[in-house]
Order: C-alpha cells, then structure tokens, then sequence
C-alpha cells in the first residue's frame, strides 16, 4: 500500500522570548500508521506537539492535515476535520459517569457540545453508541459508575473512548502512558494498538518498550530540531541518537 501522508509540518518554528524551542522541523506522519515523537528532556516533543495539535501557533512554518493548511485554524475546527488531541485526565467530567462522558465526546463530534439543555431521552440516544466505544476500551461494566471512583489507568482507558467518539482520523496522544503501573502501561499500550486499527496515531512517549512493541515510525528530537528518523530498530542503533540519550535514558534504549 503506498504511503499516504496524513499530517505534514513544514518548516515549524517556535519561539519563546528569542529561546528556539522548535526550529525548522519537518515531519511527516502516514496514514494508518502509530508514530511517535521521542527525544531526551527539553528536546522540544511536547512543544512540537502543541504545534502540530495546534494549541499553540508557530513562529514560522506551516501544518498541513489530509493536504489541507491547518496553521491558523483552533483546535475545535481541526477536530472536526478528525484531527483529535486526546482529553487529558484533568478534562473527564469526575461527577460524570464513564458513559456520560463518552457522550460528551459524541455530542462534540455532532456539534451539539452546548447544548446540555437538550431533553434527556434525546441524549439517551447516543447512549448505545457511547456504549460500543466503552466496550472497546473493557469498560463497558462499569459504564454507571462515575468517572472519579476510576483507578488511575481506567482513566486513561476512558479517555481514549471518549476520543474515539469523536471519530478521529488521527488521534494526538499526550504521553499516554505517563505515570502508570507496569501493568497498567501493558494494558494502555495494548489499547492503543487496538484503538489505532483505521486510524493514525501520534504520540509524544517516553517509554521505550512501548514505542518498541507499537510504533511504526519514530521522530527524534534533540535540541528544538529532528536528530533522526525511521523504525524503532533504526533509530535506537543511530549513534546519534544513542549519544543524545547519553547520561540519561541509556538503560530505556538498551532492550
Ligand atoms: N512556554 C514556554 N516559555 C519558555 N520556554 C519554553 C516554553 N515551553 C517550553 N520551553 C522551553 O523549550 C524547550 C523545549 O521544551 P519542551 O517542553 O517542548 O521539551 P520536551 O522535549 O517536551 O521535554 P520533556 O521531555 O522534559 O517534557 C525547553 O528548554 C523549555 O524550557
């Protein structure tokens, strides 16, 4: 099958009071692809991710989404295109239940996210569908209960279903498996994997054996700028980048 880019940055730039956190980066993400950003502390992963994802605007360069100039669009209007960062924790309604906040995400796809006023037996219609995201994320027994009492890495399970709901063609992931358990970080990793089938993800990620056991492709970073790029196997035997991890995540390379 021939590559077919689904998002493309060019030229992306970023700075903060002259300090160049992101210079002059090129980066190309495939479609049906799991693509992760990489790079050893203050490499400019999550500046760049804020860029691609758009939450905040570059000082120079452009991003494209399916061909389209996506630079200067809000992050609601990249949504609706199918460009969807993912909720972080903090953005799950904790009074809600799990299957209320799916269908948050499903109400914003529809463009109905204001209207809460809307009768109750009209939102119970999205609840089959709320539904069916649950069940793919293995939380569809506990769809009544609210979203607070959740352990940890069922959150991170709950936003992925609430993400999906609003149907994403790429979905942006901000560390999703930060501060897990290893058990919880092989059971998100899976979920990915699952969740990515017909769709592109993006991810900024830390842990190695993630990236290693589901990402295609691997941007890496060092310095505000793209230090190398290819499959896991490739860029963790780049010397390079094995010396921009020096000092610092060694033992996380050596798998
Ligand atoms: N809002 C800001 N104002 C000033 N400097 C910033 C700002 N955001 C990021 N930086 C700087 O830009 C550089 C890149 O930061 P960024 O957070 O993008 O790196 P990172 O690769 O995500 O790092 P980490 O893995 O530690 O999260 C750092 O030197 C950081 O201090």
């Amino acid at each position: 099958m021939p590559n077919t880019t689904i998002l493309r940055a060019e030229g992306l730039s970023k700075q903060f009071y002259g300090f160049a956190a992101v210079q002059n980066v090129n980066l190309q993400v495939n479609e049906g692809t799991i693509h992760a950003l990489v790079g050893p502390n203050g490499a400019g992963k999550t500046t760049c991710f804020n860029l691609l994802s758009k939450f905040i605007t570059p000082t120079s360069g452009e991003v494209y989404f399916q061909n389209q100039p996506i630079t200067h669009l809000q992050p609601a209007d990249i949504a609706r295109l199918g460009m969807v960062r993912s909720f972080q924790i903090s953005a799950t309604f904790s009074q809600m239940t799990l299957l209320e906040n799916v269908r948050v995400g499903l109400q914003r796809q529809a463009g109905l996210a204001t209207q809460f006023w809307r009768s109750t037996r009209a939102l119970d219609r999205l609840n089959d569908e709320a539904m069916q995201f649950l069940e793919l994320v293995g939380l569809a027994s506990q769809a009544r209960r609210a979203a607070a009492s959740l352990p940890y890495g069922h959150k991170r399970a709950l936003e992925l279903a609430t993400t999906l709901a609003m149907n994403p063609k790429l979905m942006l992931l901000d560390e999703p498996t930060q501060g897990l358990g290893h058990e919880d970080v092989q059971q998100v990793t899976e979920l990915i994997r699952r969740v990515a089938r017909g769709r592109t993800v993006l991810m900024v990620e830390h842990n190695m054996s993630v990236i290693s056991s589901i990402c295609d492709r691997v941007t890496v970073m060092q310095r505000g700028q793209v230090l190398a790029e290819g499959s896991y196997d490739e860029v963790s035997r780049n010397p390079e980048v094995i010396a921009a991890y020096m000092g610092e995540a060694e033992e996380e390379l050596a798998l």
